[in-house]
């Protein structure tokens, strides 16, 4: 039988309401079985990250390079800095049956949806746009303007859920991982009853 290819996972969402939390909740779980595709940026490291680990860290010229030389998935210029997932990675494990795992915001997810529909997209809501804002200040790594700045961006953001296949509220973060978690094994359910009729179609079952 041939192996099914991974599924790719693209969690995606406004600034502020909670990806990278329920992300690193997500692969702080011991039964996780995605694999988290790291992401290049042009950003600087905040203190305590770790190049190749949060991030693989590039300057500008680097990143223009590897968009040239079509490396990336897709990448976006999100708040001054580029942002972009490296495409080898990404295709070598799903095609050794593993799911992957993306954490990346709305821009680039739209390119994925182009470029690979068969995706899983799933769009992260927070409660309220007031809740959103209190996580954004609460957070306390940004200026007050950029935290406005952020805010209008989530707006325009927060139109786009309706293109996801799936919404997941991050109200809790174990609750919205433990959602995260039910829709992939769902959708593995979906995809093999689809490909058992497909085989028996061809073989004229
Ligand atoms: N398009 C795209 N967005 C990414 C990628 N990696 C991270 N992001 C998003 O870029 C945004 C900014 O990330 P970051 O600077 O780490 O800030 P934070 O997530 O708000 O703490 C977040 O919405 C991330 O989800 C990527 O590879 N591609
Ligand atoms: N479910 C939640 N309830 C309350 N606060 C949360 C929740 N999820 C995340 N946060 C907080 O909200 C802020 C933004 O979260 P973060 O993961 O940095 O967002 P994003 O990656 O989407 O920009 C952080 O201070 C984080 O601790």
């Amino acid at each position: 039988m041939r192996k099914e290819r991974g599924l790719l996972i693209v969690l995606s969402g406004p600034s502020g309401v909670g990806k990278g939390t329920v992300r690193k909740e997500l692969f702080s779980q011991p039964d996780t079985n995605y694999e988290y595709s790291i992401s290049m940026t042009t950003r600087k490291a905040r203190e305590g990250e770790v190049d190749g680990v949060d991030y693989f860290f590039k300057e500008k010229e680097a990143f223009e390079q590897l968009i040239e030389q079509e490396k990336l998935l897709e990448y976006a210029q999100y708040v001054g800095n580029y942002y972009g997932t490296p495409i080898d990675y990404v295709n070598e494990t799903l095609d050794a049956g593993r799911d992957v795992f993306l954490e990346i915001e709305v821009q680039g997810a739209s390119q994925i949806r182009e470029k690979a529909p068969d995706g899983l997209f799933i769009f992260l809501a927070p409660p309220s746009l007031s809740e959103l804002q209190s996580r954004l200040v609460g957070r306390g790594t940004e200026t007050e303007d950029v935290i406005a700045t952020r805010i209008e961006a989530a707006n325009k953001e927060l139109e786009m859920m309706n293109l996801y296949d799936y919404v997941v509220e991050n109200d809790e973060v174990q609750l919205a991982c433990d959602r995260i978690n039910s829709i992939v094994v769902a959708e593995h359910c979906r995809r093999e009853r689809v490909e058992k009729q497909y085989l028996a179609m061809l073989k004229g079952e």
